[in-house]
């Protein structure tokens, strides 16, 4: 096989809560991880040198060895000692340090795509330990679907599929460092944390509102200081009908949730906000 092409899926946070701060520098994380609709799409070929080749129809993201898609190339590269390269083509869709993960789907996608074109024979949970050296949330990209993320976020336990819902995310004319927002966090003055095991059995009923009502993201309180207007577009969303609504990861992108892509579309139109990307999507 000389290419092929592959959906590299966004996530949002249902859940996120920071337990500790860890000696490596990392936080001790607890949290809800559900894959959405939104994706990039990434066309990975052979190239017959030792050689990786990023093309991206976005400026935002780094055309080099700063992507995590050349990293996870690169990784696969010298494990496996190949004498070959790979033209990665990333068509763009998942807004950038947004707090979706578009960059770990990408490095996800190069992973599973390499063990296709070159027949390493790996299985999903061999891709999520690669995952693990290139980032936090990269296994979870591996996995898909409704999962409980423990660790720095690689320990996933796999849940049950939620019951279906659209989305409706807006992410503002700015991107927010994960990293920052990390070492910003004041662990021990988290004012609210969320009920995870009680989000864990409103997602085993099958109850959407339950699911809404327990939305809740430690980090929003760091992001929501520097960008007060964020918590006003939460609102805005239950205004228009959203069960619940919540930043994703770090941010600064936040979501509402939806019964019906009707519902979604009929708030998202009604929403003007000059300079914010408003998109629709749905869970599972
Ligand atoms: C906050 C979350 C929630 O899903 O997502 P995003 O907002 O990035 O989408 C994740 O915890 C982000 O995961 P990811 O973005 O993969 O993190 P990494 O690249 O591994 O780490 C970036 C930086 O974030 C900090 N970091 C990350 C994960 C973690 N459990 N503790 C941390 O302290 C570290 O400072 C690290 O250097
Ligand atoms: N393929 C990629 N797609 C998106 N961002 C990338 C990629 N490769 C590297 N990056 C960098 O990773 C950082 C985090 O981006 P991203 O994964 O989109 O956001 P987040 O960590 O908030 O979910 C950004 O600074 C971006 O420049």
């Amino acid at each position: 096989m000389y290419a092929v092409e592959l959906e590299a899926k966004a996530k949002i946070n249902l859940t996120l809560d920071v337990l500790y701060k860890r000696p490596d520098g990392y936080h001790q994380v607890e949290m809800i991880m559900q894959e959405i609709s939104l994706r990039d799409y990434l066309v990975i070929s052979l190239l017959p040198k030792k050689d990786i080749r990023i093309v991206a129809d976005s400026k935002a993201i780094p055309d080099g060895e700063a992507n995590l898609a050349f990293k996870a190339a690169k990784l696969l590269i010298e494990e496996f000692n190949l004498d070959a390269g790979v033209e990665i083509k990333i068509f763009k869709e998942i807004p950038v340090a947004a707090g979706l993960a578009g960059g770990s789907a990408d490095a996800a996608a190069v992973l599973k795509g390499m063990n296709e074109i070159f027949e390493l024979g790996l299985s999903t949970e061999e891709l999520m330990l690669f995952g693990e050296k290139l980032g936090a949330d990269v296994p979870f990209c591996v996995m898909g679907g409704t999962a409980l993320a423990c660790g720095k976020g690689e320990e996933l336990s796999r849940l049950p599929a939620v019951p279906p819902a659209s989305l409706v995310l807006i992410k503002p004319p700015y991107s927010v460092s994960t990293r920052e927002v990390y070492n910003r966090l004041k662990i021990n003055s988290i004012k609210k944390r969320p009920e995870t095991q009680t989000v864990i059995e409103s997602i085993k009923k099958g109850d959407l509102e339950g699911i809404a009502k327990g939305l809740c993201n430690v980090l929003e309180e760091v992001t929501f200081a520097q960008h007060p207007e964020l918590r006003k577009f939460k609102e805005m969303l239950k205004e228009r009908g959203a069960f619940g609504s919540l930043m994703s990861g770090s941010g600064p992108t936040v979501y509402g949730i939806f019964e019906t892509k009707k519902d979604a579309e009929r708030a998202a139109t009604s929403l003007s906000l000059p300079g914010c990307t408003i998109l629709i999507s749905c869970m599972a």
